[in-house]
């Protein structure tokens, strides 16, 4: 059965100080209250607190993610990060793709591609992001433009290595605009999606890969997006930066 996954994406926000409040507290209420046993909740926080934060985690149930990472292994990168760095901290978990980092960094599907194989080389998870814009729905050629995402980052692994990438579809007109896919829309990218993978791997392997739904997700809407069959958890931004309210997201599986 794939995982459910609750993971928290805190972006660019909190101080050493308060995210160390915020990490705690999410860790005891996920210990302490009932959680789906079936569920990974990651807490993906900004590179220098990672090592720091680490510690702070005491149960399997929580796993330390960071948001991005550089495709090389070591060298002569001034100001990044890889994926070896980021094992040897603790990390498990790592996103990728983010729309903020493809819209202002200028990431490209072919750097992604490259960046999934570097996590899944050190055995960390990769957790990839897609989405299209309000425009390309409105053009209805949102299908076929996360399809394509995903064919031109992802389809060169191995069913083996697909198994171990989790994918989070994020609609970019969901993000952080208080404005959440519905879920029927939820619902029909992620079976896009899933038969999309399935023409390529085989429905068994489709069935195997964890698809994540972000944008607006919160506590009052969790549930229900999580009931949709193909959605199999959230990847929550500015919900995650409230301690009670992503352990309530957490426990609405
Ligand atoms: O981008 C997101 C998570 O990666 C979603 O952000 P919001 O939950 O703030 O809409």
């Amino acid at each position: 059965m794939r995982k459910k996954i609750a993971a928290g994406n805190w972006k660019m926000n909190k101080t050493f100080e308060e995210g160390q409040i915020l990490l705690s507290e999410v860790v005891n209420m996920v210990k302490d209250e009932v959680v789906n046993p079936n569920v990974q909740v990651v807490i993906c926080v900004p590179f220098p607190y990672l090592s720091t934060f680490g510690k702070l985690i005491d149960t399997p149930k929580v796993s330390l993610g960071a948001q991005n990472c550089y495709p090389k292994a070591s060298g002569a990168y001034t100001g990044e990060v890889s994926v070896p760095m980021l094992k040897s901290v603790g990390v498990g978990h790592v996103i990728i793709g983010h729309s903020e980092r493809r819209q202002y960094f200028n990431e490209s599907d072919a750097f992604l591609a490259e960046k999934v194989d570097a996590i899944l080389a050190e055995g960390l998870t990769p957790i990839f992001c897609c989405g299209e814009t309000l425009e390309q729905r409105n053009e209805g050629i949102h299908f076929d433009f996360v399809c394509g995402q995903i064919t031109n980052s992802l389809f060169h692994l191995s069913a083996e290595d697909l198994k171990k990438t989790v994918i989070a579809y994020e609609p970019i007109w969901a993000i952080g605009t208080g404005v959440t896919a519905s879920n029927d829309q939820a619902q029909e990218m992620h079976k896009v999606l899933r038969d999309h993978l399935a023409s390529k791997y085989g429905q068994e392997v489709a069935d195997e890969i964890s698809i994540l739904y972000g944008g607006s997700v919160n506590g009052g809407n969790a549930q229900e997006l999580f009931a949709c069959p193909d959605v199999d958890g959230g990847l929550v931004g500015g919900a995650s930066l409230k301690s009670r309210e992503f352990t309530n997201i957490a426990k609405s599986f």
